[in-house]
């Protein structure tokens, strides 16, 4: 399979002016990831794994390191890339979950959904019947579907997040605890789209409280417990 993201000595750390002291969050990270690969970050609380992800999506500038990403119009290293570049992957070959809906006022739960389809050029109505396909699948109920999510609950909230995120493949996928706060039918929906994602080709790197959840989807582990060995093949897991 064609590699996805080439990570060489990537290292983030946060200075604390108040402290006038500087936090390292990790240091000297290196790994590849091919086309449908799942990669487990795991580690103690305040290892960084948050800080991981959004360093390779760029919401945190790294300190130093590369992350080399093969988009479809050739090699970029996302720690460099020009913030319109970036803005443009995001749009178009790199997703991330979080646990947080970003709702906007007066936006419908399902034109939320069907967004990114819309940007991707689809119709309206083939991208709402697609978006209702999803709140369908992650268990939103119906009567909420043309409703505003500002005032859904935590868990209906994530349903619709996760309907977004997960609507149109991407190229790389960056989850960051996607099940907290789901009931188990959506937990099982969501590993379900995931299986059917990875098995597309979307190369997938997450942060999971409950790893059980996706242990069969897990080809390698990273752990950035400090002193812990770094890399873990699938075989040898245990999450
Ligand atoms: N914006 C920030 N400014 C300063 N320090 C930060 C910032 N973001 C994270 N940190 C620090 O970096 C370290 C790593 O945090 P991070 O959230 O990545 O850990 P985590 O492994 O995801 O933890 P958890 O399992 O508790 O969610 C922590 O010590 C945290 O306090």
């Amino acid at each position: 399979m064609n590699i996805v993201l080439d990570v060489q000595g990537l290292s983030k750390g946060f200075t604390m002016h108040h402290l006038d002291s500087r936090l390292a969050a990790f240091s000297d990270i290196s790994f590849d990831l091919r086309a449908g690969e799942f990669l487990l970050l795991k580690g103690q609380n305040g290892a960084g794994k948050s800080t991981l992800l959004r360093t390779l999506y760029r919401t945190y500038l790294a300190q130093d390191g590369k992350v080399l990403f093969h988009s479809d119009h050739g090699v970029i290293d996302l720690v460099r890339a020009a913030d319109v570049d970036v803005t443009h992957l995001r749009r178009t070959e790199i997703g991330f979950v979080t646990q947080f809906l970003v709702a906007r006022p007066r936006v419908s739960a399902e034109a939320l959904v069907a967004e990114p389809l819309r940007m991707a050029g689809w119709s309206a109505e083939r991208a709402l019947e697609e978006a209702r396909h999803w709140l369908r699948a992650f268990g939103v109920k119906e009567s909420l579907w043309r409703a505003y999510p500002t005032t859904f609950s935590g868990g209906e909230q994530q349903k619709v997040n996760l309907a977004r995120a997960l609507i149109l493949p991407q190229k790389l996928l960056l989850l960051d605890e996607p099940t907290a706060s789901l009931d188990a039918g959506a937990r099982a929906a969501l590993v379900a789209r995931l299986r059917e994602l990875k098995d597309g080709g979307t190369a997938m790197i997450g942060v999971f409280h409950h790893p059980d959840d996706v242990e069969h989807l897990i080809d390698r582990v990273i752990d950035l417990t400090p002193d812990a060995p770094q890399m873990e093949d699938r075989e040898d897991v245990v999450v």
